[in-house]
């Protein structure tokens, strides 16, 4: 493990009116890492992945990527210094194709100027065609290059889910949010996405931090677990300290394995 952290989370916090959303959060994330972010409903999961992209401003503490602290950067700014992700609720490009979805990742990071693009210079077809063929890579791995031409809107839940992540890896991210991946995938989906993830982290040296309610999945490849409740961090450790901690099974575990017994 690298001596820097990749990601510094260090005492962040967000007030919604008088509601404290997230207090005292601090999180470490080292490159290669693959971590889960866990917790029970509105416990600040999502906030966190707010915050870490800019989309808040923290009300208190800082963000640090790479040694350089980028909060109140706008969102974009934060894609381009290296962190993408993906929504809870999936936020695709309906009307457009699935090609198209993947390439908008690239527009937003385009080394052609838009000069170049008004008056299709030859930079600009080269620029174009170099991004159809990357994009048309991440469809391959995975597994959506038959369905480039068809709009976004009419895939399956969970090849939408995967089209998500394909267009967040466009963008060329060292560090990837992922949030709730496998919501409303069926076991094999699920443990399909599950070995996809772990191997995009191999094959793009990726750092993976993952909010998740199914706890096969984060339990199965996270290294390290972080626990949430109530905006506040309730325990960090590895998947074995998390499932046997007395506190995160009160506030959480008890309940998901309830849901899990109800499913079954
Ligand atoms: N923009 C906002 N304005 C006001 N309150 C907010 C805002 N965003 C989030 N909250 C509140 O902050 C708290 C944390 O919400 P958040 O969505 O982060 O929880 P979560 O852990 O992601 O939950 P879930 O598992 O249900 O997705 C909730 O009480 C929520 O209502």
């Amino acid at each position: 493990m690298s001596s820097e952290p990749l990601l510094q989370v260090k005492d962040v916090g967000i007030q919604f009116g008088g509601l404290k959303a997230v207090s005292n959060f601090n999180m470490e994330i080292h490159q290669g890492e693959l971590v889960g972010l866990i917790g029970p409903n509105g416990a600040g999961k999502t906030t966190s992945f707010n915050l870490l992209t800019g989309v808040y401003s923290p009300t208190e503490g800082d963000i640090v990527l790479n040694g350089r602290r980028i909060n109140g950067l706008a969102p974009f700014q934060v894609t381009r210094l290296g962190i993408s992700r993906t929504f809870q609720n999936i936020r695709l490009f309906n009307e457009l194709s699935v090609l198209d979805n993947v390439k908008v990742a690239y527009h937003s990071l385009a080394k052609h100027s838009v000069l170049s693009s008004m008056f299709r210079f030859p930079s600009h077809f080269s620029g174009e065609k170099e991004m159809e063929k990357k994009a048309m890579e991440f469809l391959e791995i995975f597994n959506l290059a038959q369905y480039k031409d068809e709009d976004a809107k009419n895939l399956a839940y969970g090849k939408q889910r995967r089209l998500e992540i394909a267009r967040a890896l466009a963008a060329g991210p060292q560090l990837l949010l992922l949030d709730e991946p496998a919501a409303g995938m069926n076991p094999q989906e699920t443990k399909d996405l599950m070995e996809l993830i772990a191997f995009i982290r191999e094959k793009f040296n990726l750092t993976i931090l993952l909010i998740e309610h199914d706890m096969n999945l984060v339990m199965g490849i996270c290294e390290r677990i972080y626990v949430l409740d109530h905006g506040v961090l309730l325990a960090e450790g590895t998947p074995e300290e998390i499932r046997n901690n007395p506190k995160v099974i009160e506030a959480y575990l008890g309940e998901e394995v309830q849901n899990e017994h109800a499913k079954g």
